[in-house]
Order: C-alpha cells, then sequence, then structure tokens
C-alpha cells in the first residue's frame, strides 16, 4: 500500500480488523490512513496501543474520506453496524470479511453494488494468510486492484467464480487454522502422555505442521505422495494411518467441514434478511 492518498476505513476493530490493519502498516501504510469505527473501549485501546490509531465509537462524517470500507463485524450485527455508516459511505468500494453474509444483503445494507466479499483467515496475523474474493457485478478491475493491494499485505489470495464457493472456503481456510490448532492440542496431549514435556510435545508438533506446510507448498508431488514417503512398509506411520482409518477419521473431516459450509449459509439466511 504505497498510495499515500488512500484512506480505508473499518467497521469493527477486533481480530480479524487488526489482521488486515498490521499487514497495511507493515506495508507502509500510515495510521492517519486507517479510520476504524469500534465501539468497544478495550479493543479501541489495543487499536491505539498496537498501531497508533484513535478508532470512533461511532460511524460519523469522517468516514467520507474512505476510498475503501472493510466491514469487519459479525453477521448477526451487520445490518445494525451498517444503518449509520451508510449515509458517510456511498461513493466508496466495500469489502466484507463477514461469514456467511451474501453479496445482495451487503448492497442492500451499504448503499452500493460496488462490493467484494471475501474470506480470509487468522493467519493474516503473522502475513500468512490466505483469502478468497468474490466481486459483483459492477466491480471495476480497479476496484479489484485496490482490494488486492489491500489483502495482499496479509498474505496470499484467490479470487472465485461463484458466490457460494464462499461457504466452502469458509469450511476449508477460513475455520482451517481451528482445526489445525486442534491437532496441535491432540498431538500435544499425546506426547505428554507418552512422556515429553508439555513445551517439548508442543514444538514438535507445531513445527512439524509448518515443515510439512513448508514442503507440501514447496513440492511438486500430490499429499499422497509425500504421505506414502513417510510411511514405511511396517513401519510406525502405517500403524498410525491404518489406525486412523479404522476411527473413521477422515470421513469424521469431511462432515466436520460440511457442517461449517451448512452454519456459514445458514448465517447468510438468519442474518441477511434485515
Ligand atoms: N476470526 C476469524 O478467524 C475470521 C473471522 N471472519 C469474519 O470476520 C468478522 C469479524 O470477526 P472477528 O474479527 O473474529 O470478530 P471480533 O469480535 O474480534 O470483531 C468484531 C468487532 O466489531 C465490533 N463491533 C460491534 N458492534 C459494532 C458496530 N455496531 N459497529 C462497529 N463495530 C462493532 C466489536 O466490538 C468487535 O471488536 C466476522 O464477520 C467473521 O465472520 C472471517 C474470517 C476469519
Ligand atoms: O467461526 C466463524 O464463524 C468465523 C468465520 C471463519 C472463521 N471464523
Amino acid at each position: 500500500m504505497s498510495h499515500s492518498s488512500q484512506h480505508i476505513a473499518f467497521i469493527g476493530g477486533g481480530n480479524m480488523a487488526s489482521a488486515i490493519i498490521g499487514g497495511l502498516i507493515r506495508q507502509g501504510m500510515k495510521p492517519t490512513q486507517i479510520t476504524v469505527v469500534e465501539p468497544f473501549a478495550d479493543t479501541a485501546a489495543k487499536l491505539l496501543k498496537d498501531f497508533g490509531i484513535t478508532a470512533l465509537p461511532s460511524a460519523g462524517p469522517a468516514l467520507a474520506r474512505a476510498d475503501l470500507v472493510v466491514w469487519a463485524v459479525k453477521p448477526q450485527i451487520f445490518s445494525e453496524a451498517a444503518a449509520p455508516v451508510m449515509a458517510h459511505t456511498s461513493k466508496a468500494l466495500h469489502l466484507s470479511v463477514a461469514a456467511g453474509i451474501r453479496t445482495d444483503s451487503i448492497c442492500r445494507w451499504v448503499g452500493t453494488d460496488r462490493v467484494v466479499r471475501c474470506m480470509p483467515n487468522t493467519p493474516a496475523l503473522v502475513g500468512q494468510g490466505m483469502t478468497a474474493l468474490f466481486p459483483c457485478a459492477s466491480v471495476t478491475a480497479a476496484d479489484q486492484q485496490l482490494v488486492e493491494q489491500v489483502i495482499g499485505t496479509t498474505g496470499q489470495y484467490l479470487w472465485v467464480a461463484e458466490e457460494s464457493q464462499l461457504d466452502a472456503v469458509t469450511a476449508l481456510s477460513g475455520s482451517g487454522p481451528a482445526y489445525v490448532f486442534y491437532f496441535l492440542e491432540a498431538m500435544t496431549e499425546a506426547g505428554v502422555g507418552m512422556g515429553l514435556s508439555a513445551a517439548q510435545a508442543y514444538q514438535l508438533a507445531v513445527a512439524t505442521f509448518s515443515g510439512a506446510s513448508s514442503l507440501a507448498a514447496a513440492s511438486t508431488e500430490s499429499p499422497e505422495v509425500l504421505r506414502q514417503r513417510v510411511t514405511s512398509k511396517g513401519g510406525t506411520t502405517y500403524a498410525a494411518l491404518t489406525a486412523m482409518e479404522a476411527a473413521g477419521i477422515k470421513p469424521a473431516f469431511i462432515k466436520a467441514m460440511q457442517a461449517a459450509q451448512v452454519r456459514a449459509g445458514e448465517l447468510g439466511d438468519e442474518f441477511g434478511k434485515a
């Protein structure tokens, strides 16, 4: 984000907003180029401490400066949060990170069709995010470029052609970091049960995840081939994977992700009506 005149507003200054703001500041955007509406005082104090940004407790005319408005509120309160904002931001491009909430609802609430919906994830906090983006029909190439500049500061991105694919993305990479943390918990717990200290087990588990991910990213081989390379005939990995197959881990995992996808659709149905 080198453009010195660009201004970005965030509605909601919580986890996801902070992850994106962190990326922007790391890439040289000035705190004065960022406006945040954040009613919760503790969260506003954190924005001041971490980024030197003084958040507004509620929407106001300062939002009119924004070229881009990033919606980083919970799906449940999106429509309520939008009402006081839209008077100031009809000329801006809008980017929503809210899970499930569909663009037809967002366009209605923000009073413009210049809307991009996306699904980021929390590794954005350390510049290793993965975001999928979906543009409404009236979004221009220049609008898409602006969004890419902003989201590019947080990691990788891709565009999807169908809005419904965002619910699948939500189930995969949006919620996905929680699945990894869940596995880290399980692997650490198992390691402790086998006689390692918690610190040792956790270090081993984290390094194994990041090492295997880096190997997969750097390799042209499929994960199946990479897995087979670890699995010596009659060895330890074979014993572990056989136990996982017997326990139905893969179908259970697929079912879990389907539950997340269904929930994303429900969020859109439940909270997109207003
Ligand atoms: N946390 C995650 O891993 C991901 C979250 N998302 C989406 O990001 C959105 C935000 O989630 P988080 O950042 O995790 O939640 P969060 O609770 O950390 O942030 C939401 C913020 O909105 C503020 N807020 C409440 N009412 C408001 C209003 N009327 N106007 C402005 N701000 C208001 C809250 O005080 C809070 O700080 C959600 O829609 C979620 O679906 C998307 C991808 C990943
Ligand atoms: O759990 C949620 O609803 C949000 C969306 C993806 C990650 N967190």
